[in-house]
Formats: structure tokens, C-alpha cells, sequence
């Protein structure tokens, strides 16, 4: 038998005759191959004489569990996917069910088209994505998505194991983790490791979505809806059919569309703005979260039920901080990564002074602040060496002390102070909320003053403040500044 035979073979274990046989009935419609059992005995009979590509069974069996019978079968090296029939009203059976490395699982009375929709997934006959114009399928990767996910330290090993893992079933998986530690990253591999891999990545940033359109945007709508709704727009779960849909920030979202959110995924269907027709969905629902959501739930900002959905297998990002063994590792791909998107080759490496600095450094930020201090050394950087004082860490940086300091700088005559001066020691001097954000800024104003007191020539701008012309227009292109033409060479001539 071949794999595709494998995969079509199901067995069904349930000791309701009258269900048993609409189950089958339906499955060798859909044209599959169907063998059924009425207890845990049975099936594992059945299961030593055959191998299948699902096993669906119910919890309850007059000898055993639903659950036993998947511990039997892991135990025994089985391959086969297992989709759990809970009892209406046992969400805990179901996550259980999960947690224990079950597919997915169903819910009685088990709904024909969900159970139809729950079962071509495990057996790989996914829908296709529809195309919509409202979703915004993120980047697919193509090569090995762990190896994206750099580190090798014991904490980032446990991540992914847990990704490999997890990537098997449907389970809600809830991501963890300071900003910038890379759980878009960590969804992402999810995504691609799992079967889903050729369907769309739907990313989507909870909190960057205006309370109003919340709903059209995850729901879609229909043409009339609402004014300006010209014609049928999908919205993200519509782009993530047959994929993955990442909700990012899911702390964010407001307590009213929590309770819609949560009602499309217990049905698993979607009914979008101004229609009356329900579409079922198949979507994998990844959510990350930087906020301590039990602490959010027991405060009242947070739905327990959702939670509780989503949050089936938790993943912990660990603060860069606690996992500095990646270091290294983390900074051979980002740089390889910059300089990649430079057009910039060989890629450039840290001197052994400048890796002591970054480790002695905390990362407030974690990986997001690591990756822009590397884009800012690499531009900094005359050779491929970085050196520890291309890092811009504290000894080299230049802020200003007082309130509203990038006004100041644009305004101040002067040469900006070096940092050691003005660096914000006082309580009342704010400090940035976003280190790399404010020295982009800085850096955006100081650059912009200096081609304007030199006429736009970036090389006697760039000498002004001690760059090479390379330098300069490396700065200009990653800061966006295109004062003067994007690439005005006549000016330089
Ligand atoms: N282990 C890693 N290896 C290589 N790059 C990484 C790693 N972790 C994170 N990154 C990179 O760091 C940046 C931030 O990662 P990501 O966006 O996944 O973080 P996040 O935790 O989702 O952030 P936020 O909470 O702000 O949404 C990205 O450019 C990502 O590619």
C-alpha cells in the first residue's frame, strides 16, 4: 500500500451502531476507505492488521477511552492522526485530548460539513485558499523554518521541540514572550513545519486595528453592508483558509470582539458583515501575546473562555537576556540576513570586543533591538569587522537631555553632545520607550541637517559627521531619508 492509499484509509471506533454508520456513510461519500471498531479491543485489533492515516474515535468506550486508545497507539509508534468525539460541553476532555497529541477533535452531536471539513484536513485534502483582496497572506518561507529560528541554547532547543511537536495537530497554540523575542518567528515555523506549510500565513497585529473595523477586517463583509462597502471583500480568516492564521497581540483586542472571535472558532465558521450565509472555515488559529493573559483574565480584560481556547499548548519565548549562549548564533543570521538585503558579501563579523559588549548588554528589546543595533554597525562599519564601538552601546551614544530633544537637535545650532553628557540620568529627563526607535530618530535628524548645511552632497554631509559616501547612502536608504533625490549622484559629483 502507498502512502496516498495510507492516507485515505480511516478507521472510525465508536459503540454507537446508529452513529458508526453515518460516520462511515459519510466518509465512503467523500471516498474514503472506512474500516470501523465499537470498542478500544477492537480497534486495536484492527490496528495491528492495518495501518490508516486517521483514526477518529470517540472518548467514551465501553472498554476504555478515546485517550487510552491514542497513548496506546503513540506508545506503539503509530503514524495515524486522531481526531477525538468529545461529549457536548467537555471542552476539558477535548483540550486533554490535545495536550495528548491528538489531531483535533469534534464535538457531539458532530455537525456533517465540520465533520467533513476536520477530517480532509487530517487526511491532507485541505481547501485551497480563496483569494481574497481584504487578507494579507504574510511571507511563505522556503527553507527550513527552524533554522530561521537561530539559538541553540537548552530554552531555545525546548522551543523547537515544541514547534516540531505542535506543528502536528490543529491545537490552538498561544505564544509567549517579551516584545522582540521572535514569536512571529516562532508561529511562522509553526506554520511551515506543519501540513499546512503550502497554504497561507496570515499574520495579523491585534492591536494595530482601529476598534470599528475590527470586525470586517477579520470577517470580511458583504457588498452593501455598510457605506463604502462596494463590493464582497474576505477578511483574514477568509485569507487563512486551509493555513494559519497568526493573531499577534491578541491582548489587545477589545472584550467585544473577543466574544466574536470565540464564536468563530467553537463553530468554526465565519459569517461575514451583512450576510446571512455562514462559510466554515479551516483555519489554525497561532496567538501570541507579550502580556501575562491569566493576569489580564483575572482582571477582567480578558475573556477566561477565550483564553482557554487558545491557549490549548503555551510556548514561552525566553528573553534574549536569559538565553545569551544564542548570541552568537542569533547574530550570524541577522547578519547574514542584513547584508543579504544590502546586496552586501562577504557578511560582515563581530570582533571578539564587540561580541563581549553585546554580551554584557541586556537587550531590553531582545532580538528586534539586537537585529537594528546590527543594521546600524554594519552601516557604521568601514570593513567587514564590526568592532565593539560600531555597536552604538552606551559609550557611543548621542541623545539629548531635555523634553522634545528631536525639535532640539533640528533647531540647535551646535554639534550634538556626546552622551556621556547627555544621556537622561535624572528622574525627570524621560527615558525612550523604544531605544532604537529614538536613535533613529536622532540619527534621521542629524543626517537631514548635515545634508542641508552641505547643499544635499552626501559625501561632504557624510565627511561632516565622519562617514564615507557608502556609509551615508547605507544610512539614508535604511532610515528612508530621501531629501535631495533618493539617489542624487550629480550632487556628489
Ligand atoms: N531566534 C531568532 N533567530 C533569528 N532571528 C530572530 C530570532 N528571534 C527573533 N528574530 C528576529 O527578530 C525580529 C523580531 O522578531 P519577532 O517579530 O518574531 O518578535 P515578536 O516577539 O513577535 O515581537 P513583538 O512582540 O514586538 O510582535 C524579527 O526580525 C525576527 O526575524
Amino acid at each position: 500500500m502507498n502512502d496516498n492509499q495510507i492516507g485515505n484509509r480511516i478507521l472510525v471506533v465508536d459503540d454507537e451502531p446508529d452513529l458508526l454508520t453515518l460516520y462511515e456513510l459519510t466518509l465512503l461519500r467523500e471516498g474514503y476507505e472506512v474500516d470501523v471498531a465499537a470498542s478500544v479491543s477492537e480497534a486495536w485489533q484492527l490496528l495491528g492488521e492495518t495501518r490508516y492515516g486517521v483514526v477518529i474515535s470517540d472518548m467514551r468506550l465501553p472498554d476504555g477511552t478515546g485517550l487510552e486508545l491514542m497513548r496506546r497507539m503513540e506508545q506503539a509508534g503509530r503514524t495515524e492522526k486522531v481526531i477525538v468525539i468529545t461529549a457536548y460541553g467537555s471542552a476539558e476532555n477535548a483540550v486533554e485530548a490535545l495536550k495528548a497529541g491528538a489531531f483535533d477533535y469534534l464535538t457531539k452531536p458532530v455537525e456533517p460539513k465540520q465533520f467533513r471539513s476536520v477530517v480532509a484536513s487530517a487526511t491532507g485534502r485541505i481547501a485551497p485558499a480563496a483569494p481574497t483582496s481584504a487578507g494579507r497572506p504574510a511571507t511563505v518561507a522556503s527553507t527550513s523554518p527552524l533554522s530561521r529560528l537561530a539559538g541553540r541554547s537548552p530554552a531555545m532547543r525546548q522551543v523547537h521541540e515544541m514547534v516540531e511537536k505542535v506543528a502536528r495537530s490543529m491545537a490552538p497554540v498561544l505564544v509567549n514572550g517579551e516584545s522582540g523575542t521572535g514569536k512571529e518567528l516562532v508561529a511562522c515555523a509553526i506554520h511551515d513545519v506543519s501540513a499546512r506549510s503550502g497554504q497561507p500565513f496570515v499574520a495579523v497585529n491585534c492591536g494595530a486595528i482601529p476598534e470599528h473595523l475590527l470586525e470586517s477586517e477579520f470577517f470580511g463583509y458583504r457588498k452593501g453592508a455598510f457605506t463604502g462597502a462596494n463590493e464582497d471583500r474576505g477578511g483574514f480568516f477568509q485569507a487563512a483558509q486551509g493555513g494559519t492564521l497568526f493573531l499577534d497581540e491578541i491582548g489587545d483586542l477589545p472584550l467585544a470582539m473577543q466574544a466574536k472571535l470565540l464564536r468563530v472558532i467553537q463553530e468554526r465558521s465565519v459569517r461575514p458583515v451583512g450576510s446571512t450565509q455562514e462559510q466554515p472555515l479551516n483555519v489554525r488559529i497561532v496567538s501570541a501575546t507579550h502580556k501575562d493573559l491569566a493576569a489580564e483574565v483575572a482582571a477582567g480584560r480578558f475573556r477566561q473562555d477565550l483564553f482557554y481556547r487558545l491557549n490549548v499548548i503555551g510556548i514561552q519565548v525566553p528573553p534574549l537576556r536569559d538565553r545569551l549562549a544564542d548570541l552568537d548564533d542569533i547574530c550570524r543570521a541577522l547578519l547574514d540576513r542584513i547584508a543579504r538585503d544590502a546586496g552586501v558579501f562577504p557578511s560582515p563579523v563581530l570582533s571578539p570586543e564587540a561580541r563581549l559588549r553585546l554580551a554584557r548588554y541586556p537587550f531590553p528589546g531582545n532580538v528586534r533591538e539586537l537585529e537594528n543595533l546590527l543594521n546600524r554597525a554594519v552601516a557604521l562599519s568601514a570593513s567587514e569587522l564590526i568592532e565593539a564601538s560600531d555597536l552604538g552601546l552606551p559609550e557611543q551614544l548621542f541623545v539629548h537631555s531635555g523634553p522634545g530633544a528631536l525639535g532640539d537637535l533640528d533647531a540647535s545650532p551646535e554639534a550634538p553632545v556626546p552622551v556621556q553628557a547627555a544621556v537622561p540620568t535624572t528622574a525627570e529627563a524621560a527615558l525612550p520607550a523604544d531605544l532604537a526607535v529614538y536613535l533613529d530618530d536622532v540619527e534621521r535628524v542629524l543626517l537631514t541637517r548635515a545634508l542641508k548645511e552641505h547643499g544635499f552632497n552626501r559625501t561632504a554631509a557624510g565627511a561632516r559627521l565622519g562617514l564615507t559616501l557608502r556609509q551615508m547612502r547605507y544610512r539614508m536608504a535604511r532610515l528612508g531619508i530621501t531629501e535631495g533625490g533618493s539617489d542624487a549622484e550629480g550632487l556628489d559629483a
